[in-house]
């Protein structure tokens, strides 16, 4: 049957899990072999550039296409066999919002909600007004959807996702096309509803997003898992930059390299260099005798910890292209 058991080999504190997922359209293998482990009350960042296979491995987790072959469990159940029954405990937003420009806000989220059948029709009015209070639009309820903003379009679409107490939301890339201020709103949103205890898949290009919002994350490039784990051993796992801050970037540049330092880049308006210490590294303590002696006046000179971008650099081999 379709119940969770530990006969399936899924971990109940797993909520999604892949083995061997993929897809293949005609001339493109979009998903390649994909093996995922969502733990429940994270926050997972579905990291990759565009193109790597992030929406296309969404929809086979919402069971909107089949996997050419491997298979995927969300909520333990098999999908897309189960969607019936797991769906209406996940909130999915895919591909932005679909609303009615000439209705209000409340008016489409009562749309959504007479949509569902297993909505109660007497409690309606309630759940709408507790949806637009959860996502901060209580406010502007009653204005017409066409004349909010992206990041109200946005939050109305994850309001629309939280009629119903869910277990799982699944978000696609939900601050693409956003400013900044509608960035920071979705993401203290997100945080909000993780500490609920919604367990909450995100999918970004955006690096710093997911470092700044995600407590896991799986990095994706050209259909492939490159790696997953807690973001924080993530880039754990990857040296640090050496950073000097000084007003003589070229002289510490030299003396630098001297020392077996690569990939030296002089920022002029930080006024700091960076590189990446070799190997066997020279004894920092050294290294910044060696900068003073040579007379490079240094205001700072530190190991800088790495970044997603860094370890997304160092299991590649490519830069994080988010062109597109
Ligand atoms: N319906 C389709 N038919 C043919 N090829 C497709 C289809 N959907 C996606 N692809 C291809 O599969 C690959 C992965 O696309 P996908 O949209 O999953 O990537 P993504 O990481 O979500 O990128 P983006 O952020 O740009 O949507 C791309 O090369 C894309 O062109």
């Amino acid at each position: 049957m379709d119940q969770p058991s530990a006969a399936d080999g899924q971990a109940p504190d797993v909520v999604i899990e892949t083995r061997g997922l993929a897809k293949q359209y005609r001339g493109t293998l979009a998903v390649d072999g994909l093996d995922l482990q969502v733990p429940r009350g994270s926050v997972f960042g579905f990291l990759g550039p565009n193109g790597s296979g992030k929406t296309t491995t969404i929809r086979m987790l919402m069971g909107l296409i089949e996997p050419t072959s491997g298979s995927a469990r969300v909520l333990g159940r098999p999908m897309p066999r189960s969607s019936r029954s797991v769906l209406p405990k996940v909130g999915a937003l895919i591909e932005g919002p679909a609303l009615y420009g000439f209705l209000s806000g409340q008016d489409n989220l009562i749309r959504y909600d007479a949509a569902d059948p297993t909505a109660d029709p007497r409690t309606r009015k309630a759940r709408v007004g507790a949806a637009l209070d959860r996502v901060g639009l209580t406010a502007a309820a009653g204005k017409k959807a066409k004349a909010y903003s992206l990041g109200m379009k946005q939050r109305l679409g994850l309001a629309s996702a939280l009629l119903q107490p869910r277990e799982l939301l699944v978000l696609d890339e939900p601050t693409n096309g956003l400013d900044p201020q509608g960035m920071r709103e979705i993401r203290a949103l997100i945080r909000e509803l993780a500490d609920d205890g919604t367990t909450v898949f995100l999918s970004s290009h955006l690096l710093d997003e997911i470092e700044q919002v995600c407590t896991h994350a799986a990095v994706m490039a050209r259909g492939r898992l490159i790696t997953q784990g807690p973001v924080a051993e993530l880039s754990a796992g990857t040296r640090g930059r050496l950073a000097v801050a000084t007003p003589d970037p070229d002289e510490a540049v030299r003396v630098l390299a001297g020392h077996g330092v690569t990939d030296l880049v002089a920022d002029p308006h930080s006024g700091e260099v960076t590189g990446e210490l070799p190997a066997d590294p020279p004894d920092l303590a050294e290294l910044n005798a060696a900068l003073v002696a040579a007379g490079v006046r240094v205001r700072g000179f530190g190991l800088r910890r790495a970044s997603l971008e860094d370890a997304f650099v160092a299991l590649t081999g490519e830069g994080f292209d988010v062109a597109g």
